[in-house]
């Protein structure tokens, strides 16, 4: 019997709402595998600082790095924005990140058949949108030093400090994602302006030949965020650094009809990865029992495929929403004006009983 072991890291506002129901997908799955999985939580962000002081206590950390991967639910909210930057709760989650070294953020943006209503872009933009947000996770604006206010407070500093080995390994990753795919990357970058981005846009040049069958071309961020929008479907694999990536995953999840249908796998060289939604805390909707749980489970996916790799397993897991969606479910922020919706509760006991019925008729020996 294979012993695996999950830590899931709940965090704030609807964090917690949705990995409770991520965490119930994950003991349906075990059990239908006839496994036992350990399933420990710990503490990270705005909970952890309240807890312990730190968003990022050492337990936390410790036990991440025992793991087979990780699973968050997502960090911060106004009662913790007035903390400095080193102990706020999104501290916390950029540094789980670089304590497990997953350098590579998976983002996929796929349109769902069902929702291509729930997104206010053109339907006919919409369909067969099928691409990844290759994100630099590691490095860049988020964690170069300096990052402070200097001259009396007077001015501030943040870095955007690269190297080309950090450039290279995700530039790399993004590019044998192409190679599985429709074999085209489109490199992001403001290559016109910042020296960074013309050490980015070098490496990813000195890289493509090893890569022959991958067409490379490059966009500039201000147009890339245009033609996001305007013409989503030219997009397969985009690799970018961290803050672009941050910003037009955001923005391509208006696409998919909402924030809450967007996972993301992070990965490194070796050891855990990290899951969890690409959406935020969500504080005006914590507690109100609404917060679409799907981003988790989809989450969940691509754990199952990436760290247990339990591909087939993780399929079932995407084909459930996609059949629950099919089947006109939706949740508040998917639903359009005077259209019925469930709660997270709700949603998620359709999804899982989806999963449990799909495991079952496929057989335990069958899903390994
Ligand atoms: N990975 C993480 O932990 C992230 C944390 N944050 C933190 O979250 C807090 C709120 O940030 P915002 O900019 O408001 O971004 P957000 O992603 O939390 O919310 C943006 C909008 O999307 C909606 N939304 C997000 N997830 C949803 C879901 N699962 N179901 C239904 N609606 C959903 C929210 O209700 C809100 O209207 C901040 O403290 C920020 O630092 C923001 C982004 C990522
Ligand atoms: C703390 C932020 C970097 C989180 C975020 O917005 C993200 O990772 O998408
Ligand atoms: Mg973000």
């Amino acid at each position: 019997m294979s012993k695996r072991r999950i830590t899931i890291l709940p965090g704030d506002g609807i964090g917690p709402e949705v990995t409770h129901e991520a965490r119930l997908l994950l003991e349906e799955i075990a059990e239908a595998l006839g496994e036992q999985w350990t399933l420990d939580e710990a503490l990270v962000g705005g909970a952890a600082y309240d807890a312990t002081g730190s968003p990022l206590p050492d337990e936390t950390v410790a036990l991440c790095k025992a793991s087979d991967a990780v699973l968050l639910g997502a960090v911060g909210g106004p009662k913790w924005d007035h903390l400095p930057g080193s102990t706020r709760p999104e501290a916390g989650l950029l540094g789980i990140r670089k304590q497990l070294g997953v350098f590579a953020n998976l983002r996929p943006i796929k349109t769902w058949p069902g929702l291509l209503l729930a997104s206010p872009l053109k339907p006919e933009l919409l369909s067969g949108v099928d691409m990844v947000i290759v994100r630099e996770l590691t490095g860049g604006l988020y964690f170069g030093q300096p990052k402070k206010r200097v001259e009396d407070g007077a001015a501030v500093v943040d870095t955007l400090y690269y190297t080309r080995g950090e450039i290279e390994r995700v530039v790399r990753q993004a590019f044998m994602i192409a190679q599985g795919r429709r074999k085209k990357l489109t490199s992001v970058d403001k290559a016109n302006v910042l020296e960074s981005s013309r050490l980015w846009r070098e490496v990813v040049n000195d890289l493509a030949p090893e890569y022959p069958d991958v067409e490379v071309e490059h966009i500039l961020v201000d147009s890339a965020a245009m033609q996001l929008i305007q013409r989503p479907n030219q997009f397969d694999v985009v690799v970018t650094e961290n803050m672009f990536g941050d910003i037009l995953s955001d923005e391509a999840a208006v696409l998919t009809g909402s924030i809450g249908m967007l996972p993301s796998a992070s990965i490194g060289l070796d050891g855990p990865g990290l899951y969890e939604p690409v959406h935020g805390s969500a504080p005006d909707i914590t507690g109100k029992g609404i917060a679409n749980p799907l981003a988790s489970f989809l989450s969940v996916a691509m754990l199952l495929r990436h760290s247990l790799h339990l591909d087939e397993v993780a399929t079932q897991v995407e084909d459930a929403v996609l059949s629950v969606i099919e089947s006109g479910c939706r949740t508040r922020d998917l639903a359009g004006p005077g259209e019925e919706w469930l709660g997270t509760k709700e949603i998620s006991s359709r999804v899982r009983s989806d999963v449990r019925g799909r495991l079952e008729s496929y057989g335990k020996n069958a899903v390994r």
